[in-house]
C-alpha cells in the first residue's frame, strides 16, 4: 500500500504558529482521525489539505506529487463540514448531482450514479426532499453523498458528527466507516471526541498546540501512550504518585504512573480497600471514585458489586498494564 506523506509543514498566524509538522506518514485508502484539543491546529491542517489555507512551507506528497503545490480543484479532494452546508433551495438529489451536473456529466450516468449512492447511504426515499425537511443526521449523510460522487482520492472531514445527537453519531460513524472503504478513499476527519478517533481510525494522530504529539493505531496510543497528554486524551486515566503505585502493585516506582480505569479490577477478594466516594450509574455498569489511602481514583464496577460493600470497594490492580511516566519521558528525551 503507498503513503501520503506531509513534510516540513508549518503555518504561522503573525508571530503566533498554528502548526509545525515536521513528518506525518499514513498509509494512503486508510482512515486517518486526527485529534486534538480546541486550538490545536486540526482545522488548519485540513484547510490547508483542501487548499483553502496557504502553509507558509510544507509539502503533501500523494502519489508521487506534492498536492499542495497545485491549485484546490486539482486535488481530488471531497469535503464534509460540522454544518452539512447543502443548498436549502435544492432537493437531495440536486444537492448530490451539483457536482456531476459541473463536470456536465450526462442525465443517464447521473442518474445512475446518485441511485448508486443514495442505497449505500439509506436517501433512497428522501431524494425529492428538501433539506429542511430532514433530520440533522440525514442531511449529514446527504453532504456525505455529495462530497464522494465525484470518486474524490481524499475525503476531509471536519467535526462531521458534532451537531448530531448521540445515537445518530453512532450509526453515522458506520456509514463514514463504509463509504471510505468502499469508495477506496483516503479519508482525514478531524475531531476533538476520542471515542469517534479511536473507533473510526485505521490509524489516529494526537495534536496538541501545533504539533504532533504521536501517530499510531488506536491500539497503540491507548496501550502506549508516549506523552502524559497523549495518556489522558486517549481514553481515561488515573495518574497516581510513585509511593501509592508501589504499594498498589508491589514494584518499586518512583515516579507518577498511569492506571486506567478498567485496570483497576472491583474483586470481592481483592488486597485492597477504597472509600467510596462517589458512585455514578451508567446503564450497563457504574463508574466509581473512591480514595486509596486519600489518593482519589475511579474504576468501573459491575451493577452489583457494591451492595454487598457499604461504601467501600475491594479491588485488585492489572500492574501489567501501567503507564510509568518516567521512563516516558526517559524515551522521549532518547
Ligand atoms: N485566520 C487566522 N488568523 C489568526 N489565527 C488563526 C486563524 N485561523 C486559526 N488561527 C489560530 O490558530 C490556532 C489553531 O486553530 P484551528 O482552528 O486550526 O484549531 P482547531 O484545533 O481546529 O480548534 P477547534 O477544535 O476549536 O476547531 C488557534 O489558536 C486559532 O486561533
Amino acid at each position: 500500500m503507498s503513503e501520503i506523506k506531509i513534510e516540513n509543514l508549518k503555518k504561522t498566524f503573525g508571530n503566533f504558529t498554528a502548526l509545525d509538522v515536521p513528518e506525518l506518514t499514513f498509509n494512503e485508502k486508510s482512515y486517518l482521525t486526527i485529534l486534538g484539543p480546541s486550538g490545536s491546529g486540526k482545522t488548519t491542517l485540513l484547510r490547508i489539505i483542501a487548499g483553502l489555507e496557504t502553509a507558509d512551507t510544507g509539502t503533501m506528497i500523494v502519489e508521487g506529487k506534492d498536492i499542495l503545490n497545485s491549485p484546490p480543484w486539482k486535488r481530488s479532494i471531497g469535503l464534509v463540514f460540522q454544518n452539512y452546508a447543502l443548498y436549502p433551495h435544492l432537493s437531495v438529489y440536486q444537492n448530490i448531482a451539483t457536482p456531476l451536473i459541473q463536470l456536465k456529466m450526462n442525465q443517464g450516468e447521473i442518474d445512475r450514479k446518485i441511485s448508486e449512492i443514495s442505497n449505500i447511504m439509506g436517501l433512497d426515499d428522501k431524494l425529492s426532499k428538501l433539506p429542511r425537511e430532514l433530520s440533522g443526521g440525514q442531511q449529514q449523510r446527504v453532504a456525505l453523498a455529495r462530497a464522494v460522487i465525484k470518486r474524490p482520492n481524499i475525503l476531509l472531514l471536519d467535526e462531521p458528527l458534532s451537531n448530531l445527537d448521540a445515537k445518530v453519531r453512532v450509526d453515522l460513524r458506520d456509514y463514514l466507516k463504509r463509504i471510505q472503504r468502499e469508495f477506496e478513499l483516503t479519508a482525514i476527519h478531524v475531531t476533538h471526541d476520542q471515542v469517534e478517533g479511536m473507533a473510526l481510525g485505521d490509524s489516529m494522530v494526537i495534536i496538541h498546540k501545533g504539533k504532533i504529539e504521536q501517530t499510531g493505531n488506536p491500539e497503540e496510543l491507548y496501550r502506549h501512550p508516549k506523552t502524559r497528554f497523549v495518556s489522558g486524551f486517549v481514553g481515561e486515566i488515573n495518574i497516581i504518585d510513585g509511593k501509592t503505585a508501589t504499594m498498589l502493585t508491589g514494584m518499586n516506582i518512583d515516579t507518577d504512573t498511569g492506571i486506567r480505569y478498567e485496570d483497576i479490577v472491583p474483586d470481592l477478594a481483592g488486597p485492597f480497600t477504597g472509600k467510596v466516594v462517589e458512585n455514578q450509574f451508567m446503564g450497563s455498569r457504574r463508574m466509581i471514585t473512591f480514595l486509596y489511602n486519600d489518593v482519589r481514583m475511579r474504576c468501573f464496577t459491575e451493577r452489583d458489586h457494591l451492595s454487598k460493600l457499604q461504601g467501600e470497594i475491594k479491588f485488585r490492580v492489572a500492574s501489567e498494564h501501567l503507564i510509568i511516566f518516567k521512563d516516558l519521558e526517559e524515551e522521549e528525551e532518547n
